[in-house]
């Protein structure tokens, strides 16, 4: 089913929130890259459909605005099952997490999202839940408290972390599927824009969706909300269309990097360059320098200047490339006591 063009999906409320869930795909066919992981993930779900069994619990890591989310919810599309939706640092006790695992159907999915954040005492309680649908449950407290085992319905847990290095070994070994989001290519991310922009109704040239598409740091989410930035300079500025030239200057009054780096992604190559003579520096002093932690890096800004060239690793740590020089309008050869 075309379900984005379902009439409640693409309603006339201009909420941000609302936009948001029109442009979110549904189905596998709505979905656009991630190649092998949707491959996998069809022959998963088509074999459980046809047993009528649960899906195997799924694990989706990668850097923000990917898609895990979204993917999480069309397993629950393609399964036919409901959804249960919470998240790690929401989940404090183990009774919050009984109230939910109890209120799921026959293979419903629980999503718990930011899964690398859950206590200790939580995801040693979700254990035994994943592994035999079983949880023990207490009953009163005090001099007459005991503890009953409760049967659950087989479900689904569905994780997503864009820390994976968080997540403990016991926890990570009880998810039967785990599939690791990439960043969008320039091509797929212009798809992407083009088909929000028929959602919105707003018409939009190739040559601006592969632009909006190029500055968009590899990444859905952020291709969106450029193409809802570019909306209102079209609209306002211009004939409502979006084409090369408008694009063009709301891209440039809206300060977006050529490149789509983010603030972040500038501070560390600048820090780099300024604080490192270029590198190599080693992860943890690169961290300290920025005020963030070394998983963060590594796990969310990293890997894209790498993909991008920007920066690379050395068994001597990080060094940044030509590119990152002539991108920040850096001369490599004057950093004092700098060795070019
Ligand atoms: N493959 C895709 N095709 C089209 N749109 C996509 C795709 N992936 C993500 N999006 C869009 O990008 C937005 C962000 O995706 P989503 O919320 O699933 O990311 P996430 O990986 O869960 O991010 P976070 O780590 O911040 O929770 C969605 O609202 C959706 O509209
Ligand atoms: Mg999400």
């Amino acid at each position: 089913m075309n379900s984005h063009l379902d009439p409640e999906k693409s309603n006339f409320s201009s909420e941000e929130i609302d936009i948001e869930k029109a442009l979110r795909p549904l189905s596998f066919n709505d979905f656009t890259g991630q190649a092998s992981v949707l491959e996998n993930l069809e022959i998963f779900v088509k074999a459980a459909n046809l047993r009528g069994e649960a899906l195997d619990h799924t694990l989706f890591h990668g850097p923000p605005g990917l898609g895990k989310t979204t993917l999480a919810n069309i397993l629950a599309n393609e399964l036919e099952v409901g959804i249960k939706i919470t998240s790690g640092p929401v989940l404090d006790k183990p009774g919050d997490l009984a109230g939910l695992l109890t209120n799921l159907d026959e293979r419903d999915i629980l999503f718990i999202d930011e899964i690398h954040r859950l206590s200790p005492i939580v995801e040693e309680y979700l254990y035994s839940a994943m592994e035999d649908f079983k949880i023990d449950i207490m009953l009163e407290s005090g001099p007459n408290a005991r503890t009953v085992q409760i049967n659950l319905n087989p479900f689904t847990l569905v994780g997503a972390t864009t820390r994976s290095g968080l997540l403990t070994a016991p926890m990570r070994a009880r998810f039967g599927i785990q599939s690791r989001l990439q960043y969008y290519s320039t091509e797929l991310l212009a798809d992407i824009v083009q088909r929000s922009s028929s959602i919105l109704r707003v018409p939009i040239s190739m040559e601006a969706a592969i632009e909006i598409a190029g500055r968009s740091r590899g990444t859905p989410r952020i291709a969106n909300a450029l193409l809802r930035r570019v909306r209102d300079f079209a609209q306002i500025k211009g004939n409502g269309s979006i084409d090369i030239e408008i694009s063009k200057y709301a891209l440039k009054a809206l300060n977006v990097d050529a490149h789509g780096l983010d603030e972040m992604d500038n501070k560390i190559l600048t820090t780099i360059i300024d604080k490192f003579k270029g590198g190599p520096v080693g992860i943890t002093t690169l961290a300290t320098a920025v005020s963030d932690s070394a998983e963060t890096i590594e796990e969310v800004y990293e890997p894209f200047l790498i993909q991008q060239g920007f920066i690379i690793r050395t068994p001597r740590g990080r060094e940044v490339t030509e590119l990152a020089y002539k991108h920040l309008g850096r001369v490599k050869g004057n950093i004092q006591g700098g060795l070019f």
